[in-house]
């Protein structure tokens, strides 16, 4: 680890309100949950009304921390929450059983599911043996990296080349540079459906590095096809200021909008595109549009990863696998609790892979 401050947990100060679910043992029981919209929350009401929205969903943790209104203690709703939504190292028999005789494809996001979450964005970096894992498990199963990050910087950090990055939450895909054993008949994959809006996510960047001069702790950070607007360095009482200040100058961009992630306020493209629709895009590629034959694993963090875990759930195929160490609402199946843990999951597929079938992934 270098001098990084890992930051141990986004949702301390949330209050509490359980929510039973039924218990999803089976990797593609549908079960959904939809998340609450955000969005529709934030979307009703006057500027005052949006601005408090906003304010007490940037509280919250991402995705939205389960909260209680029954007297639970917080081990007892841990405990709930662990049963619905169960460790999938701990399941890793029935989620090797599932895949008998499917080709597992491994979608991976990078920031608290590879990486620990830090202060500084810049110094996310993975430790060496996470690299090797991820290094391993893309040999035995195609792999992509779907993250909000731009395309070039999450290369700089993963710096692995058998595998798909999706940057900008999807907006940016390319693929393998090395020949790909996956697809038979190989193209070069690029795919950027925003690529128009290009100069105005430029635009709006500036505007921001400027306008946010003004509120100590705020970082603005170019992902290409989307701008992120970082505030766990702001102190709560200018939370308010900054979505103000971020919604105004959203005012003269309609074609842009305005979304959450961990500490971080995301502007994106207006278009209907997210890492949910990049999975599929990717499944496609692999020539696995419509079919039985494979099993996406998707392990993500964020709420920008449900869009993921839905499409999943709504395929009812694959496992989502949310990274939390405390009960969040999910669409994912399992848990993993931290990026270590994300770490021993891959290897024990890989040795599973490479053990149980006699075969050595090269
Ligand atoms: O999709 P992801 O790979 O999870 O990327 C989402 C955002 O991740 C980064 O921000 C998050 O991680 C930072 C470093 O740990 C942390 O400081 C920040 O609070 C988190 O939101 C990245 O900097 C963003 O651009 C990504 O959109």
């Amino acid at each position: 680890m270098t001098n990084q401050n890992v930051v141990a947990s986004d949702a301390k100060s949330s209050r509490i309100r359980f929510i039973v679910r039924k218990s999803i043992f089976s990797p593609a029981v549908p079960n959904p949950l939809p998340a609450p919209s955000l969005a529709k929350k934030i979307e009703t009401g006057g500027a005052a009304a949006k601005t408090n929205a906003w304010v007490d969903s940037m509280r919250d943790s991402s995705p939205t921390r389960v909260k209680s209104t029954a007297s639970l203690s917080e081990t007892e709703e841990k405990n709930s929450w662990i049963l619905t939504h169960p460790s999938a190292l701990s399941m890793f028999e029935q989620i090797a059983n599932a895949s008998k005789g499917k080709q597992i494809a491994m979608f991976l996001d990078y920031d608290g599911t590879l990486s620990p979450i830090v202060e500084d964005p810049d110094r996310a970096f993975m430790t060496n043996e996470m690299r090797e894992a991820v290094r391993d498990v893309a040999r035995c199963f195609p792999t992509a990296i779907v993250t909000g990050r731009c395309r070039d910087k999450i290369y700089s950090f993963v710096k692995l080349a058998g595998l798909y990055y999706a940057g900008s939450h999807g907006m940016d895909i390319k693929g393998p540079s090395k020949s790909q054993k996956y697809k038979k008949d190989h193209q070069a994959l690029l795919f950027q459906p925003a690529s128009k809006f290009l100069p105005m996510i430029d635009e709006v960047y500036k505007v921001l590095i400027e306008k946010t001069k003004s509120i100590c702790g705020a970082k603005v950070e170019n992902n290409k096809f989307c701008v992120s607007v970082h505030f766990r360095c702001v102190e709560e009482k200018m939370w308010a200021a900054l979505v103000e200040l971020v919604r105004s100058v959203l005012n003269d961009y309609p074609k842009l909008r305005l979304t959450q992630g961990r500490k971080v306020l995301e502007i994106r493209p207006t278009i209907k595109w997210d890492k949910g629709k990049a999975l599929e895009f990717l499944l496609e590629s692999l020539g696995y549009a419509n079919s039985n034959d494979v099993l996406p694993i998707y392990i993500g963090d964020d709420r920008t990863d449900e869009d993921a875990f839905t499409v999943l759930r709504n395929r009812g195929q694959g496992l989502g696998i949310l990274v939390s160490k405390v009960p969040k609402e999910t669409n994912a199946s399992y848990s993993l609790q931290e990026p270590a843990e994300v770490k021993d999951f891959l290897r024990r597929l890989v040795e599973w892979k490479r053990f149980s079938h006699g075969e050595a992934c090269m």
